[in-house]
């Protein structure tokens, strides 16, 4: 029962903790950016046959004479079913597959053609030149993609050149999340005195979109505790990882924490010493993980990157999910009272990462123009201008 513990405290925690994750097969075209479970070996040699990187004739290199009689035509997605003669030349177009008895294919520019002899200078050429061996790609049982990669366009093409229609990859979590809080009203309805609107849901369902993960489930729970216990327990069965914003600080409507004891999630840790973001909650129930965001929006994005998004990307396989941050250097001096761990909304400009006016947590402003987020830690209260500081972009 880890209370008030410091960042790097709370995130070796939840780094070391033991996440099953179970792999899924995926048609290709849905597999974008998920990252391979085991690594795919090669089902055949691409090229599978020796094939012609060029428009030209393809012939026998060695073969001597002065011009090459041409012979037939080898046009793209048909076999020859001929050996070439010694000392001609057949017509080819890249793509095409170069008939036994040629090595050789010289680009059209390069011949002289005069009815049906071609020549050319053999000087400018070496033997088996602008011919596509087969299996130069890869060959048959060779590893084209390593466990743990992530697919990208490129890695679908490969993946397609090689007649693969399933890939093996990480499954992605099923995401709940629980928006708490009398006040919260959505998007498209009038305010009564005292609202506000959800920003929380929003940005969070964004972020996991960035992340690649949909079909988020939103719930919401009144300020009440059988309530909030009712929609915890509904919401922890349907999800790998559960998020709640709100209810976790001390407040007389704060039951978000007593809520989840009931229903038996054990406590990794509640309050870290950062601002913002010090109620934040983290805890698991068997495989499951629950995190519990303090309500203000900042804390709520600001604990999302921290925490929450590199135990996600752990358990959709990225290796670098909990990857160190970039060190750019502070436009200006920085200075801090508190002896907290401070994440700051930041723009990169020239090089330099900027602190943008509006840090307080409930200051929403910043981030419309935020590239991420700069950590100055809990010991260090002045930043230089020009040293270096940590950065994590979205
Ligand atoms: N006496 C104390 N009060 C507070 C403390 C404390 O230590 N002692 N901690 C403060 C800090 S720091 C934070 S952070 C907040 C966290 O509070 P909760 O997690 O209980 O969140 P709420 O009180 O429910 O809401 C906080 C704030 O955020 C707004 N909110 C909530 N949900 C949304 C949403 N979906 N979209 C937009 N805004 C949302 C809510 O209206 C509140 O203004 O506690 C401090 N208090
Ligand atoms: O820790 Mo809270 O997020 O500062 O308002």
């Amino acid at each position: 029962m880890k209370e008030f513990i410091g960042v790097s405290e709370a995130k070796i925690l939840l780094k070391n903790l033991p996440i099953t994750r179970v792999p899924i097969r995926l048609p290709l075209a849905e597999s974008l950016g998920k990252f391979t479970y085991s690594a795919i070996l090669a089902p055949m040699d691409v090229p599978s046959f020796d094939n012609s990187g060029m428009d030209g004739y393809a012939l026998a290199f060695d073969d001597s004479g002065e011009g090459r009689e041409v012979v037939d035509v080898v046009p793209a997605g048909a076999m020859p079913d001929f050996v070439l003669p010694q000392g001609k030349a057949v017509r080819i177009f890249t793509g095409a597959p170069v008939p036994k008895g040629a090595d050789t294919v010289i680009q059209q520019e390069q011949i002289e053609r005069t009815g049906d002899m071609v020549f050319f200078d053999a000087e400018h050429f070496a033997k088996g030149a602008n011919v596509r061996k087969q299996g130069a790609q890869c060959r048959k049982g060779s590893e084209v993609v390593a466990s743990g990669t992530q697919i990208t366009p490129g890695t679908i093409g490969l993946l397609a050149s090689l007649g693969i229609q399933e890939v093996e990859v990480f499954s992605i979590p099923k995401i709940s999340l629980i928006l708490t809080g009398d006040e919260i009203i959505d998007l498209g309805y009038a305010l009564q005195p005292g609202q506000i609107y959800n920003a929380n849901g929003p940005a969070l369902s964004a972020y996991l979109e960035l992340l690649g993960i949909s079909g988020l489930r939103v719930f919401k729970a009144k300020d009440e505790p059988e309530e909030v216990t009712r929609v915890v327990a509904e919401a922890l069965e349907a999800s790998d990882i559960l998020l709640l914003t709100g209810g976790i600080s001390v407040g007389d409507y704060d039951f978000v924490k007593d809520s989840l004891h009931q229903n038996g999630v054990e406590q990794l840790f509640y309050k870290v010493k950062q601002r913002p973001g010090k109620p934040l909650f983290a805890g698991k129930k068997g495989d499951k993980l629950v995190f519990a965001l303090p309500g203000n929006p900042a804390s709520v994005l600001s604990c999302f990157m921290q925490y929450v998004k590199p135990c996600m990307q752990h358990w959709m396989g990225n290796p670098a999910a909990w990857r160190s941050p970039q060190y750019l250097p502070i436009a200006r001096d920085f200075d801090k009272q508190a002896d907290l761990t401070f994440f700051l909304k930041a723009k990169v400009e020239s090089g330099r990462v900027v602190l943008l006016p509006g840090q307080e947590s409930f200051n929403l402003l910043p981030f419309g123009v935020a590239d991420g987020l700069v950590e100055v830690p809990q010991d260090q209260n002045h930043v230089e201008e020009a040293s270096l500081v940590a950065f994590y972009p979205w």
